[in-house]
């Protein structure tokens, strides 16, 4: 990053860090907002690039250590956090991103970062109760049961090959990852970006109905057009998604 600070655009190997580099002079020197657009097929690199250019500006534009660097932390760490609710295994691509971003960044007029938002558009939502193998669906249901002692056991959440919604793919694991690991990582995204921990075990409680509900069965009922709950375990789904959900 250090080669690429302030250094003429073309005059070093292409690299995206020349491309941040530019944007940044050219917003600092002609005072006038910038984008860059990072497009390409699925598995291109958009969203290791996307980091890579986060990464580079709060490089330029952040405080120097011993500073208060806490807008620069929740924009970096904005990004397990985005990929572990909107990132799954796909045939292409083991972290595919499945919403699209726009990320802005402020500057103050000193160059400084000062604020940072992100929106997301038109995340992929059927892929929460329907996969197939060799996908996955979004890391957070397999780091969720990962959690171990912690949220795993209270949400009475088992390996993912008991619950539907994860089981219609046979990959629970992606190469090189541990979802224990990354559920902690997890953990700590929201803490950093600031989710109160009452919000952060109301986003749990509801990713672990989710899984539970997905284990409800009916049969027909005896009333024409009736069903009713199929058996035991179903039940017991019910009522623990019922329960989390209150
Ligand atoms: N700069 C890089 N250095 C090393 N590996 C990279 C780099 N960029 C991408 N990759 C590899 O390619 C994989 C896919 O990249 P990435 O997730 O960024 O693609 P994408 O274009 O965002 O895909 P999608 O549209 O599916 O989200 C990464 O998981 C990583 O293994």
């Amino acid at each position: 990053m250090e080669q690429y600070k302030g250094a003429p655009f073309g005059e070093l190997s292409p690299h995206v860090f020349a491309v941040a580099d530019a944007s940044y002079r050219a917003m600092v020197n002609e005072h006038k907002s910038q984008s860059i657009l990072v497009s390409g097929e699925s598995g291109a690199g958009k969203t290791e690039t996307t980091k890579l250019i986060m990464q580079y500006l709060t490089y330029v534009g952040g405080r120097t250590v011993g500073d208060d660097r806490t807008v620069e932390q929740q924009v970096l760490e904005s990004n397990p956090l985005l990929e572990a609710f909107g990132n799954a295994r796909t045939v292409r691509n083991d972290n595919s991103s499945r919403f699209g971003k726009f990320v802005e960044i402020q500057f103050d007029t000193n160059g400084r970062i000062s604020g940072a938002a992100i929106r997301t558009y038109l995340l992929e939502r059927s892929r929460v109760v329907q996969i197939t193998d060799p996908e996955r669906n979004y890391h957070c249901f397999y780091q969720l049961c990962a959690s171990g002692g912690q949220d795993a056991e209270k949400y009475k959440l088992e390996h993912p090959s008991h619950f539907h919604y994860l089981n219609q793919s046979k990959t629970y694991e992606l190469d090189g990852i541990s979802n224990a690991e990354e559920y902690v990582k997890t953990r700590r995204a929201m803490d950093i970006v600031g989710i109160s921990s009452e919000d952060q075990e109301a986003i749990f409680r509801i990713l672990a109905a989710i899984l539970h509900l997905g284990n409800i069965e009916f049969s027909p009922g005896k009333e024409h057009d009736s069903s009713v709950i199929k058996d035991q375990k179903s039940s017991f789904h019910l009522q623990i998604a019922a329960d989390l959900f209150m």
